[in-house]
Parts: structure tokens; C-alpha cells; sequence
């Protein structure tokens, strides 16, 4: 099994989330408090509170799990393909595969990494939650002193199950958009591209953002039901099960509330994702 995809996800997946994680902070404050007029507002209110730091809650966790989320991702969708297609990711451009193969490897890819990503995915979006500044004295200290501290706690509170709370949304969000993720990015790159080339730089930083954005909008209304049920019964109301979710947040808050999130969802994917598949081909090309 080739290993080098593995390696190029991974680091290629480090790079997107750095320079992703401001907007993802802002992304997950927007859909679980009410206290934000808009994203203006809740960056303003974020830095004057918490200063620039505050934009990074929770990222040590992300930056170790990516590790082996996104090596899971890329890892198996190539070897996915390879089972499929039997070609390799070099091979693939004189033989490019069917969309069809595309599309099932990216979903296969995107379950497997949804459980690897759920525990860590709920570490960050509880820490990004807390909007204590860091050091201030006298005021209430934050529920989780860090990430370490958070899982320790969840597991304490709520035993090994605790850990993969919104787990099942998480995987209902990125199964098909994972699919539609490297579906998007072939047909981009593949529009522009002569047959039996590699893409150009610029054609895959485009590709690759786009790929990301319409991953993201098609992923959104599930976002935001999973922030929801991670969020769960902490002075929040607790949900019977996903449907429960769905319902009552669009009772309450209307359909808009499906949305919410989507502008600077969109925002954030482009950079993390051109990024993403720059040094994923790049790291490949290299190896290759
Ligand atoms: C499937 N879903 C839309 C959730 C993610 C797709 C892109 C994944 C990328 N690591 C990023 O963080 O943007």
C-alpha cells in the first residue's frame, strides 16, 4: 500500500488548517451562541475580549489529529482509487478514472476519517466555545483548563462514549461531501487541463479552493446540527437524537438556521483547500 499519500495528507492538511483557524473560530461561535450580530461583530468582540489569541483557541488538538485525519482521508481515497481503478496516483493522469470511482472514494475516504475526527472535532469546537479571555483575574475560570484537560474531563463525565458526542452528524456531514470534494476538484482541474498533463499550479490552487467551497456549502446545514449536539448539555438544551436537532433548531430559529456559518464557511474553505491540494500534488510530485 502506498505510504506517500498518507505523508502528503498529513502535511499538506497541517498548512490548510493554520492559516483555516481564525475562521473556523468565528464559524463555530456564529452557529452555537446567539450573542453575534455577524461575523463583523463576533471578530470584533473576539479580538477586543481575547485579543489575537482568542482566533486561536483550540487548535493544538486540530494540528496533532491532522495527522491522522487527513492522512486517513487522502491515504484511502488513493487507495481507494488504486483498489478501484488499479492506477496509481501518477498513472491517474494518463488514465484519469471515472467520476463514479472518484465520487465512491471520496465517500469511503471521508466515513473513515469522520471517526477519527469526531473526538477531536469536539475537543476544538468546546474549547472554541469558551469565551473566558485566557489570564483574567478574579473572573470564572473556564470550564476546560485545555485540550488534554477537556477530553479528560468528557470521559470523566460521560465514559469513552462522552468523546464521540456528534459523532454520528459528523459522519453524516462528511461522507457524501467528501465524495463531492475530489468529484469537484478532478472536473475543475480536468475543464482546463490537456488530457495526459498535470495541472497546472494555478489550476489546482483554484481547483482545490473551489473544491473546498462547494464541499463546505453541501456540508453546512449538517455543520451545524453537529456543532449543536457537541455543544449539548452544557447550559445548553440537550437534543433526543439528530432529528430532535434539526426540528427544534428550525422551529425556533427558522430555516436560515441551516445556513448559518456558510458565508464564512466558504471564506475560510478556499485558502485551506488551495492550499491543501497545492502541497498535497506538490509533496507528491516530489516523492514520485
Ligand atoms: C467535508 N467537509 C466540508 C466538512 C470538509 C471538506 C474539506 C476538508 C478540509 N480539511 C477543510 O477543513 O476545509
Amino acid at each position: 500500500m502506498p505510504v506517500e499519500e498518507f505523508v502528503a495528507g498529513w502535511i499538506s492538511g497541517a498548512l490548510g488548517l493554520v492559516l483555516g483557524h481564525p475562521f473556523d473560530t468565528v464559524k463555530v461561535r456564529l452557529q452555537t451562541q446567539n450573542t453575534y450580530r455577524g461575523i463583523i461583530d463576533c471578530t470584533v468582540k473576539t479580538y477586543r475580549h481575547e485579543s489575537i489569541l482568542g482566533f486561536f483557541k483550540g487548535m493544538s488538538f486540530p494540528i496533532a489529529s491532522i495527522a491522522v485525519v487527513n492522512s486517513v482521508l487522502f491515504g484511502v481515497y488513493s487507495n481507494t482509487l488504486l483498489v478501484l481503478t488499479a492506477t496509481s496516483h501518477h498513472e491517474r493522469r494518463l488514465q484519469p478514472p471515472s467520476y463514479t470511482h472518484v465520487f465512491v472514494a471520496g465517500c469511503t475516504g471521508g466515513f473513515l476519517q469522520a471517526y477519527c475526527l469526531a473526538p477531536f472535532d469536539l475537543i476544538k469546537v468546546r474549547l472554541q466555545n469558551q469565551t473566558e479571555p485566557r489570564a483574567r483575574q478574579g473572573g470564572p475560570p473556564p470550564r476546560y483548563r485545555g485540550p488534554v484537560h477537556c477530553a479528560a474531563s468528557i470521559f470523566q463525565e460521560e465514559g469513552p462514549r462522552g468523546l464521540f458526542r456528534g459523532a454520528w452528524a459528523l459522519t453524516l456531514r462528511d461522507t457524501p461531501t467528501l465524495g463531492i470534494y475530489f468529484v469537484s476538484y478532478e472536473w475543475l482541474c480536468r475543464q482546463v487541463t490537456p488530457d495526459g498533463q498535470n495541472p497546472s499550479s494555478t489550476t489546482v490552487l483554484v481547483a482545490g479552493g473551489f473544491a473546498g467551497i462547494t464541499s463546505w456549502v453541501t456540508a453546512t446545514p449538517l455543520d451545524v446540527i453537529k456543532s449543536r449536539m457537541q455543544m449539548a448539555g452544557l447550559g445548553q438544551r440537550e437534543y433526543q437524537g439528530l432529528l430532535d436537532c434539526m426540528v427544534s433548531s428550525a422551529r425556533q430559529e427558522g430555516l436560515g438556521v441551516f445556513f448559518r456559518g456558510l458565508t464564512i464557511n466558504s471564506a475560510r474553505a478556499f485558502p485551506v483547500n488551495a492550499v491543501t491540494f497545492l502541497s498535497y500534488e506538490y509533496l507528491l510530485h516530489l516523492w514520485g
